[in-house]
């Protein structure tokens, strides 16, 4: 998922967005499953405008969150906004983008699910990032022919959304928990809860630590940079890169955290 909230894609002009998905589809083919690339924007025509390009530059689908200046007040509103842009890409899927900690857009999505499909045909499914896993328990309930996929994106509750029938996630940590958090998926399909708790509570334990010391996208990005060894660069203002303070403390945790050897 590219240009979505760890990649600042809301903080890039539309000519970064467009460099950036290009470069991702260039280096993901043969070797991604998919790459979807998140096209919200403030204003319908900066989407349409990036649902165009991705389509054209071959990515495996498309991504919307809420516009969140000039809020859709209704699941109608919504609809009709998520239509316009999806309809500019009608070869390939189309996901909902649902965060609103961050869009503060609160339309629950089991509601929004109702009769999207004749609206926008090509909707493949939703990125669920909230916290309200009623909402998401509605959502699968209602998905009984499995239809739609639901990838979770709170990543220390994921858990608890693959329990209730989330298909997969997207989220920050997997950038650097990646191969634990597969090893609490794998636990999770062998049956053994136990393991994939452990798994769960450990990603917790980072993320409560570093939550409390205050943690965003800029906190993520220095994560990333000292686990993977590439830099990622400062964010873009008005987020402020991760102090030194912060990254020490962070290191420290992630090394102390002893994880299952199965
Ligand atoms: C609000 C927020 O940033 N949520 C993150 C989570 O991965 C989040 O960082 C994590 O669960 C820690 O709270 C993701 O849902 C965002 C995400 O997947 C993205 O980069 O598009």
């Amino acid at each position: 998922m590219v240009n979505g909230t760890t990649g600042e894609g809301l903080a890039l002009s539309i000519q970064e967005r467009k460099q950036l998905a290009e470069e991702w589809v260039r280096q993901g083919k043969d070797k991604l499953d998919h790459v979807i690339i998140h096209v919200g924007a403030l204003s319908l025509p900066g989407s349409q405008e990036l649902a165009r390009h991705a389509a054209a530059i071959g990515a495996s689908g498309i991504a919307v969150i809420a516009p969140f200046f000039f809020k859709p007040t209704s699941k109608d509103e919504l609809l009709a906004f998520l239509r316009e842009v999806a309809s500019e890409a009608p070869a390939i899927p189309f996901y909902y983008y649902h965060i609103p900690p961050l869009t503060g857009v609160k339309i629950r999505v089991e509601e929004l699910l109702d009769g999207i499909k004749e609206q926008i045909p090509t909707f493949q499914g939703v990125k669920f990032s909230d916290t309200d896993l009623l909402d998401l328990a509605q959502c699968i309930n209602k998905n009984g022919r499995e239809e739609f996929v639901f990838l979770y994106g709170v990543d220390e509750q994921l858990l608890s959304a693959l329990a209730i029938g989330a298909n997969g996630a997207v989220g920050s940590t997997y950038n650097y928990l990646g191969q634990k958090t597969n090893m609490m998926l794998q636990a999770f399909a062998q049956h053994d809860l136990a393991l994939a708790r452990k798994y769960q509570f450990l990603t917790g334990e980072f993320l409560n630590f570093v939550i409390k010391l205050g943690f965003g996208v800029a906190q993520t990005k220095a994560v990333m940079t000292f686990v993977s060894g590439i830099p990622m660069g400062p964010p873009r203002l008005p987020l402020v890169k991760a102090s030194e303070e912060f990254i020490a403390k962070a290191k420290a945790k992630l090394d102390s955290i002893v994880w299952p050897t199965n």
